[in-house]
């Protein structure tokens, strides 16, 4: 059904194909997060960190459901190694790692043009902060890059919306360097207070100027931590080891948290204008960028001093250099910059009063390493089909609520494939609400992951676009399709998360009327039975079928032989049938036929099936 009619299913016929990259993938008898292209169907799971498990092995706990490891194989190509592309030094430990799951390819210092040209062989991208991982990229890889890994904190070199967009998942190590950042913010702090680099270099130039290089103490100063995360509160830790005050601001940061290290929060102006040395550990965002300008600058305290181990484009390099001019800044000491490496004839980098480190803070050996295999085991994870701890544009899903949630990730894909299929074309699905009933609280019930599997279930089968956990919101609205969720209560046993799953398509045809509600929706309502998807109502009709493979839905006059008779039809045309279903409202009234059958019915036998004078309609559905 994946044609071009098909398509016009959906309003947003402009919308640019995504290419195929799986992240979350179920097939008929099992589910797998998998990031491997071309598999039958699929699915699946910011930043903010919890841990996770494989499906594979929440698959485990669910008796029903088996990874077979052919559905991991990529049929393009067969038993092939994923290959990995790393663009920037990383450590040796991390190496074996990567070497030691798929062909590994280090080629450092690659033009954007090279990268270009190399990345559509590729399922993996290792990265540090000297890559641009853009658009550009994202599209020359078509659709074969599965996962780029960040070995670091900082990925504002990495476009995340395209990556979304292109289903691609990113991953980072946000906690190896941690420490060393911290250590080399320290390392500039106090080099800078004494002028150590300016000494040495007037030393190395054969002079002895004592009078010259006397420094300013730290002890009781006030350090002003802008941005109290990981490095930042480490470095708050550390600056109180020497006598100093901390103050920080972080819109975000826990108030415990800072008053457990005897940190007071503060808002932005008084950090800064209270402070001596002011030292920056915010990520680089849209609203970090350039914060320290003009305007700011003017708001210190004359004589600040200032520390940026964080990133090189949340200072307006030319306003620092006017006020390192005025003296309003007496001192700087900068690891990062805005370009990197600086432009030579830069007028900051010529400062006498900046102290400079060429993007230091994260090399250490140790931190090296540490980054290496974290980043290593993220990106390989990921490459064999689990969720990352450490994703920054997927939902993360908690290992308790995926492992519970697994059977009904396939129910919520089966009910999605079936809807489309009921659809008649016209105007399209522009519109679907999906009713959860849960015995438990039903606020506490996670959606997310059953949201993508619809959307995956609705567009897949239409459409070019392959829907992963990565990208499934975007692109149920990039087709301008609007998904509204509810979750009703009902007297169900708690032990199980969902009771049921509805979905009602309004304002389209269907191609088997029996299928639209009283209100006019194409509703169809499913649920987990002993771990196998069942589809247990249709509009106002009871069925309960099992939710795989062929099903053919049938309405008819409520009369005895009719199972006989549909059942000599297809068995005539050799096509087994595994299971019937008949549902009815009225005893003798209408009924509804559900008939899983393993074979596709050739055009006669469904031909011959719509001729029987009880049958009023019937449709053939391919889930
Ligand atoms: N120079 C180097 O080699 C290294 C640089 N870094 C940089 O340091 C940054 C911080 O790293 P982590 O502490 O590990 O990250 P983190 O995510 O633990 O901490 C960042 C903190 O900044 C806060 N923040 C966000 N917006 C802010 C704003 N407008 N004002 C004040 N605070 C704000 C966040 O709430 C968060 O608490 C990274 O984003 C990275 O760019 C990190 C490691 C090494
Ligand atoms: O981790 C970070 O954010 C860093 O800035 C470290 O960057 P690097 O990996 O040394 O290029």
């Amino acid at each position: 059904m994946a044609s071009s009619s098909a398509n016009a299913l959906f309003s947003s016929s402009l919308a640019p194909s995504i290419p195929k990259s799986p992240l979350l993938s179920i097939s008929n008898s099992s589910v797998s997060l998998n990031l491997l292209p071309t598999l039958h169907s699929s699915s699946s799971a910011s930043s903010s960190r919890c841990n996770f498990i494989p499906i594979r092995s929440v698959l485990k706990t669910v008796e029903t459901f088996e990874l077979h490891t052919s559905d991991l194989a990529d049929p393009t190509f067969p038993n092939t190694r994923s290959t990995i592309l790393v663009a920037e030094k990383l450590g040796e430990a991390g190496l074996k790692l990567l070497r030691s799951f798929g062909d590994v390819d280090c080629a450092y210092d690659l033009s954007p043009e090279q990268l270009c040209a190399k990345i559509s062989s590729c399922d993996a991208l290792i990265v540090r902060s000297g890559t641009t991982v853009n658009r550009q990229l994202f599209e020359a890889a078509k659709g074969r890059l599965k996962v780029v890994g960040r070995a670091g904190v900082g990925i504002d070199n990495v476009d995340l919306q395209a990556a979304t967009e292109f289903g691609c998942l990113v991953v980072n190590a946000p906690t190896a360097n941690t420490i060393a950042a911290a250590e080399h913010g320290i390392a500039l702090l106090t080099a800078m207070a004494r002028n150590v680099a300016q000494a040495d270099a007037s030393m190395k130039a054969g002079k002895w100027e004592r009078n010259k290089y006397v420094g300013v103490s730290l002890v009781g100063k006030t350090l002003a931590v802008m941005g109290f995360g990981k490095v930042g509160s480490e470095v708050a830790r550390r600056a109180k080891g020497l006598g100093m005050q901390v103050i920080a601001h972080d819109p975000y940061a826990p108030v415990d948290r800072a008053r457990a290290i005897g940190v007071e929060l503060v808002s932005f102006n008084q950090a800064i204008s209270t402070a001596d040395f002011i030292s920056l550990h915010m990520p680089l965002t849209p609203t970090t960028s350039k914060i320290f300008n003009d305007d700011t600058f003017a708001l210190m305290k004359k004589g600040a001093r200032l520390i940026n181990v964080a990133r090189g484009g949340v200072i307006d390099e030319d306003a620092l250099v006017r006020a390192l001019d005025s003296g309003v800044v007496a001192q700087a000491a900068l690891d990062v910059f805005a370009e990197e490496p600086p432009p030579k004839d830069s007028k900051l980098v010529q400062h006498k009063n900046v102290t400079f480190t060429p993007h230091l803070g994260a090399s250490t050996k140790e931190a090296q390493e540490g980054v290496a295999i974290e980043i290593a085991e993220a990106v390989v994870g990921a490459l064999n089909g689990e969720l990352s701890a450490t994703a920054v544009n997927a939902p993360m899903v908690a290992p308790e609520v995926l492992s519970e949630l697994a059977p009904y990730v396939v129910l919520a894909e089966k009910l999605g494939r079936l809807a489309v299929q009921l659809v008649a074309g016209g105007s399209g699905i522009k519109s679907i609400k999906v009713v959860y009933r849960t015995g438990r609280t039903p606020d506490d019930l996670d959606t997310r992951l059953l949201r993508a599997m619809i959307t995956k279930g609705i567009i897949e089968p239409i459409s070019d676009s392959h829907i992963n956990l990565v990208n499934a919101d975007f692109t149920a609205k990039q087709k301008g399709l609007r998904i509204s969720e509810e979750r009703v209560e009902v007297n169900a046993p708690p032990e199980f998360p969902v009771d049921s799953i509805q979905i009602l398509v309004s304002n389209v045809e269907s191609k088997f009327a029996s299928a639209v509600s009283e209100k006019g929706e194409v509703a169809i309502e499913g649920k987990v039975k002993y771990g196998v998807p069942h589809l247990t109502r249709v509009a106002s009709f009871n069925v309960d079928v099992s939710l795989e493979g062929k099903l053919i839905l049938c309405r008819q006059v409520d009369q005895p032989g009719m199972i006989g008779r549909v059942g000599s039809i297809l068995g005539e045309n050799n096509v087994n049938v595994n299971f019937m279903s008949v549902g009815r409202m009225t005893r003798k009234k209408r009924a509804i036929m559900a008939i899983g059958v393993d074979e596709e019915p050739n055009k006669e036998s469904l031909r011959k099936i719509g001729e029987v004078p009880a049958v009023e309609e019937f449709v053939f559905l391919d889930l």
